[in-house]
């Protein structure tokens, strides 16, 4: 099979349009990488200083243990404007449901194509269901060694209902045990910003939809020329990300913010990371980072971020309790729907989704 499959158009089909994914292409054991997966020079990833530790410059690691603690809520909310990133230990969400949810997603993903397929955007039978393989195909001038499940939650009953049997009850598992997580974060990271109550409303505009990403990156020929994922910030307003223990995800960051550093998988720990939609609404206080993620030559690499998101339906806009001192607005008033739109419908480049929503 390996051997015919040299014509670009037959990678095409074979990953996209036949369903199996990256992950088809890796079990076929091929030697070298077809060339739509071969990004531009200055787009790949040295994985070089993966082992090098250097505290000044490396993602904070809080302990939520005494999550209680006004010096837990200070290191939150101090990483969300200089980093955008922090890891969590101590979080509260017991390690068997995140071991649950690691497992689930590799038995999702070693299913048949056919039965994946059945969740692609042709065959699902919801667009909140949703199989597919690097970021936006259409739009990619190079594609990402990365297929991925994303589902949108409505409800419990319309998960139970349509989402796939191999991981929905893990899954459902996870994203209830990370409610009060995320429901105590966002108290923090809005005290800070003066809001000193979050209502209805608020909850709805920070909280009221989610996604949960399955995301799978097998082991890939050559992983120095391609990437998992290209750079981009999420569009969420806060991410909550489970990574196994492989490695390689990096963030924009260090003293001259312009260097790549690593974020090396603490276990047990869950990885944050601020949005768009947070940094517009705080007015370019909290930070919405640069990241990406490296292909893998000898291992298997997942990771599920579940993105906690304004409603699609929401305006958003720096907020009035953040404006109320007279600082100028950076940001107009977007339709979420409409910034989201814009971020699916290009190719990965960096930072560039925020230009959508500023003045
Ligand atoms: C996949 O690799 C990724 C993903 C990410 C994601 C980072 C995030 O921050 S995800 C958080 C996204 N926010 C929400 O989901 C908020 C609520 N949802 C919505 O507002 C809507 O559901 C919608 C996403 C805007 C879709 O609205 P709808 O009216 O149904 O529009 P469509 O026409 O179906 O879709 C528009 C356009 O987007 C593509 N698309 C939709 N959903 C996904 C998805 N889950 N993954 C990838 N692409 C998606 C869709 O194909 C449409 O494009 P066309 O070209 O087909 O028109 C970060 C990094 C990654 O590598
Ligand atoms: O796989 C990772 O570590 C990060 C993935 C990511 O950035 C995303 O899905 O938005
Ligand atoms: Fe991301």
């Amino acid at each position: 099979m390996a051997s015919t499959m040299t014509s670009p158009s037959s990678i095409i089909d074979f990953v996209i349009n036949k369903g199996n994914g990256v992950k088809g292409l890796s079990d076929l054991g091929l030697k070298s990488l077809p060339k739509q997966y071969i990004q531009p020079l200055e787009e790949r990833i040295s994985t070089a200083s993966f082992g090098i530790k250097n505290s000044e410059e490396s993602v904070p690691i809080i302990d939520m243990s005494n999550w209680d603690d006004p010096k837990v809520a200070e290191a939150i909310c101090s990483a969300a404007e200089k980093w955008g990133f922090f890891q969590l230990v101590n979080h509260g969400v017991p390690i068997e449901v995140l071991e649950n949810v690691e497992e689930a997603t590799h038995r999702f993903f070693e299913l048949p194509a056919e039965e994946k397929s059945k969740n692609s955007k042709e065959h699902s039978c919801s667009n909140n269901v949703r199989f597919g393989t690097s970021f936006s195909p259409q739009a990619e001038k190079a594609l990402e060694w990365k297929d991925y499940l994303s589902l949108f939650y409505v409800s419990e009953d319309e998960a139970s209902a349509l989402w796939p049997p191999a991981c929905k009850d893990e899954v459902l598992e996870y994203m209830k045990n990370s409610e009060i997580l995320i429901k105590r974060l966002l108290d923090m990271l809005m005290k800070r910003l003066n809001v000193k109550e979050i209502d209805q409303e608020k909850e709805g505009l920070l909280m009221g939809s989610r996604r949960i990403n399955l995301n799978y990156y097998p082991i890939c020929p050559n992983p120095e020329l391609t990437v998992g994922v290209g750079r981009h910030s999420d569009v969420s307003t806060l991410t909550v990300l489970l990574q196994d223990q492989i490695g390689g995800l990096y963030v924009r960051g260090g003293t001259d913010k312009k260097s790549w550093i690593h974020v090396p998988p603490v276990k047990g720990s869950l990885v944050i990371n601020i949005g768009d939609a947070l940094q517009i609404m705080s007015n370019g206080r909290y930070k919405s980072i640069e990241h990406r993620v490296a292909a893998n030559g000898s291992k298997n690499r997942i990771s599920v971020p579940i993105f906690v998101n304004p409603r699609p339906s929401d305006l958003i806009s720096p907020l009035p309790e953040v404006l109320a001192s007279g600082e100028k607005a950076v940001y107009k008033q977007v339709l979420y729907s409409d910034y989201v739109k814009h971020f699916f419908r290009k190719a990965h480049d960096g930072k560039s989704t925020i230009e959508f929503a500023k003045i």
